[in-house]
């Protein structure tokens, strides 16, 4: 079937021609038939990139000038975000044919198709659409006579008149108080990313001299807190620390069958009639899928929704996200984080590799596991408000590219999605940069710096403010981690050789933060597509949702099963 696929050029995008096969022009339409899905190992890429050696990385970076290997994303407003990879393991050979590579797997031609609104979900036969969220990158898309981007506007901007009557006292708690906390219900992609973009955001928007210029001193409109998991105790931590009359729940479940999720909600409904709300649903909020069984109810207080084209891991910028940070922090913060993840998706469609830090970024990536055969990545923030980043990164990476079948169901002859974890820097130092200094297995790292804290907070102790010694220990790290130390000692020896790659800028802000979203989004996307993965279904996650549904049961269970349940208490 020939799809013709309208495609725009976004308005004042600069298109670099320095790209040795010029960009098509946008208003060409391209063809999915034109589009060729072939298996990584069937590339003459694959084939080349095969007989090249890694350079040593001392050498790569005496023979360098550390800023000459810098991809930027403008992000508008002044604010830059760089993606630096002088210290990875990289020469113009190899960048070469990583640009041969793109080119050959039509990696900006597949971007192009998924912002259009193609099936490029091939294993639920839906659209990928997360970009549309925060902007149209290749014209409208419209699904049954609906423009999706004007939906998912109308509920961004439905929930910013909804946070602003909260905010302004005119919707309160059934006892006719404001509402003073806000609590997330939900897990996986309903609790990962909005939990990581609150926690980034909160000192930002709190501070009174630091990184907040924009809202500076405003505070927090409500404080959030996230439930997630089924374990009592999680939301036994929260629901004790808060004050359930004054707090309004938003219950986010997709699916609306999350088995976690509605158990948490009967938890949070005892809790509320406990605290004495006749009608504790008036009290919750719900987002989810215009599909699922949620999306009928209307004893909720209100309903906002996304819909099937939106991966839950990718969900951030839609409501799932959108409804808690808007409460939390304002629905113009919220805007910001989609403007900063717009200006890099649209960066994201430059077809020079070296122009588009994601692509340069996932090609690298590749690099490190395919031919480096590197087992796993650790994203390294230097910003404890990322605690949570690297926790998200593990959903959406690993749950989009850990998969063994490609996208027609064949069986794959070659690496896919590496093992993603992380903390921020500088506690990761004092846990596991043994193993990454001196195992036996080389990681490559992921490192995120800022020039700025958020807050104005801060010491000049020794010599030094905190934020000088945060930096300085992430300056040092890349070169230890790069060029080791030679020892008499085998045991006091670094043999280095460990590639590094830094996202700076100068602040975490709203758009940044939606930037470095973005950037990790698209470079999953660009390695599933080199790797001919689909990257947005997850039927990794489904055995064990049914092995759970018969242990709670009452049929006979496999014996193992049985014994283990009963070893657990669950069974007899
Ligand atoms: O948002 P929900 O439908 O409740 O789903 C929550 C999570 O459930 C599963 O674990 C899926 O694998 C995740 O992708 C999803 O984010």
């Amino acid at each position: 079937m020939q799809r013709r696929l309208a495609l725009v050029k976004i308005p004042g995008f600069e298109y670099s021609e320095a790209h040795s096969d010029p960009l098509r022009d946008f208003n060409e339409e391209i063809i999915m038939s034109e589009v060729q899905f072939r298996n990584f190992d069937e590339t003459k890429a694959y084939k080349a990139l095969q007989k090249l050696q890694a350079p040593s990385l001392s050498a790569v970076l005496d023979g360098k000038r550390v800023t000459s290997c810098n991809s930027s994303y403008e992000l508008g407003k002044q604010e830059t975000l760089h993606y630096n990879y002088a210290a990875k393991q990289v020469d113009n050979q190899i960048l070469s044919v990583l640009q041969e590579l793109s080119d050959e797997q039509q990696l900006i031609d597949k971007f192009r198709l998924i912002a259009s609104g193609e099936y490029m979900n091939s294993g639920e036969n839906r659209r990928v659409l997360h970009h549309l969220t925060r902007g149209q990158l290749a014209g409208s898309v419209s699904h049954e006579g609906r423009d999706l981007g004007a939906f998912y506007n109308e509920q961004n901007s439905r929930i910013a008149d909804f946070a602003e009557e909260v905010h302004a006292g005119r919707i309160t708690a059934e006892n006719g108080k404001p509402f003073s906390t806000v609590v997330q219900v939900g897990i996986g992609g309903s609790d990962l990313g909005p939990r990581a973009m609150y926690l980034a955001l909160k000192n930002h928007v709190n501070s009174s001299e630091g990184s907040g210029e924009a809202f500076r001193g405003r505070g927090e409109k409500l404080n959030a807190r996230f439930i997630s998991n089924v374990d009592p105790d999680d939301a036994a931590d929260i629901l004790r620390e808060i004050d359930p009359s004054t707090t309004l729940f938003i219950l986010v479940s997709k699916s609306g069958t999350t088995q976690e999720t509605l158990t948490n909600e009967a938890l949070v409904l005892d809790r509320l009639k406990h605290a004495g709300v006749k009608q504790p649903r008036k009290q919750i909020i719900c987002v989810t899928s215009e599909t699922s069984p949620l999306a009928k109810s209307s004893e909720y207080l209100d309903s906002f929704f996304i819909d099937d084209f939106i991966g839950g891991r990718y969900s951030s910028t839609s409501a799932v996200g959108g409804a808690v940070l808007s409460l939390a922090f304002g629905a113009d913060v919220f805007r910001e984080f989609l403007d900063g993840a717009h200006a890099a998706d649209a960066a994201a469609m430059e077809a020079g590799i070296l122009k588009n830090p994601a692509l340069l970024d996932a090609l690298i990536g590749i690099w490190e596991r395919n031919f480096q055969g590197f087992p796993s990545t650790a994203v390294l923030p230097y910003s404890q408000a990322m605690s949570r980043f690297p926790a998200h990164l593990q959903q959406m990476d690993m749950e989009s590219n850990g998969k063994h079948v490609n996208r027609d169901g064949e069986q794959l002859g070659y690496l896919t999605g590496p093992v993603i974890f992380g903390e921020p820097g500088t506690n990761g130092q004092h846990s596991f940069y043994q193993l990454l200094h001196q195992g036996t297995d080389i990681i490559p790292l992921q490192f995120i710096g800022f020039l700025n804290s958020q807050d104005g907070l801060d010491v000049n102790w020794e010599g030094s403010t905190s934020q000088q010694k945060l930096n300085a220990n992430l300056a040092a790290q890349i070169i230890a981690f790069a060029k080791g130390k030679k020892d008499d000692n085998p045991n006091k020896t670094f043999q280095g050789e460990r590639p590094s790659s830094l996202l700076y800028s100068k602040s975490l802000t709203p758009r940044v933060l939606g930037a470095l979203l973005a950037h990790f989004e698209n470079k999953v996307m660009f390695q599933g597509l080199v790797w001919n993965l689909n990257s947005f279904d997850q039927e990794g996650v489904q055995l064990g949702k049914v092995l759970t549904k018969q242990v709670l049961g009452d049929g006979e269970l496999d014996p193992a099963l049985q014994e283990f349940s009963a070893l657990l208490g669950v069974r007899s």
